[in-house]
């Protein structure tokens, strides 16, 4: 089992309106779910640099991460890997890559209307909340 880390974009820390969202390109079977902009964790390699790391390569945009998003067990059970979350925020605008079909800037209610790959959907849930309840 592989630690996939992935990136919850905000368009703010203090006040967080809209999350980015990624619709997956590849492979076959995952193509047209969304995600959250991320990759697998290299051997050896520190899981906030690989999340650095995967943003900058997908995304062309260096983020600056915050806080976890803590799981059900710390990180999130995705079926055969498990995933670990960071709020992050970025202060130019996402590039679409080739991992990607689509790149949506989303409201809490927006979220939830969206085919969420399935090791996703509880935690898409919670960052809707997170979303909703912003001051
Ligand atoms: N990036 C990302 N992957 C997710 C999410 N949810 C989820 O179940 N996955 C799964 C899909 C894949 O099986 C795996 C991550 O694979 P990936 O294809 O993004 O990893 P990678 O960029 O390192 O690419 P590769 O070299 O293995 O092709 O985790 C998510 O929100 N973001």
């Amino acid at each position: 089992m592989s630690l996939v880390v992935a990136a919850a974009i905000v368009d703010s820390f203090d006040h967080p309106r809209r999350l980015l969202a990624a619709q997956r390109s590849y492979p076959s079977d995952l193509a047209g779910k969304w995600e959250l902009p991320g990759g697998k964790v290299e051997p050896g390699e520190d899981p906030r640099d690989a999340c650095v790391r995967e943003i900058v390569e997908e995304l062309g945009v260096p983020p600056t991460l915050g806080a976890l998003v803590p799981g059900p067990e710390g990180d999130w059970p995705i079926g055969k890997h498990t995933m670990r979350v960071w709020l992050a925020t970025v202060s130019d605008e996402p590039v679409r890559g080739t991992d990607h079909s689509s790149l949506r800037w989303c409201t809490a209610s927006e979220i939830l209307g969206l085919d969420w790959l399935p090791g996703d959907v509880a935690l898409a849930r919670v960052l809707s909340q997170r979303l909703s309840e912003s001051p």
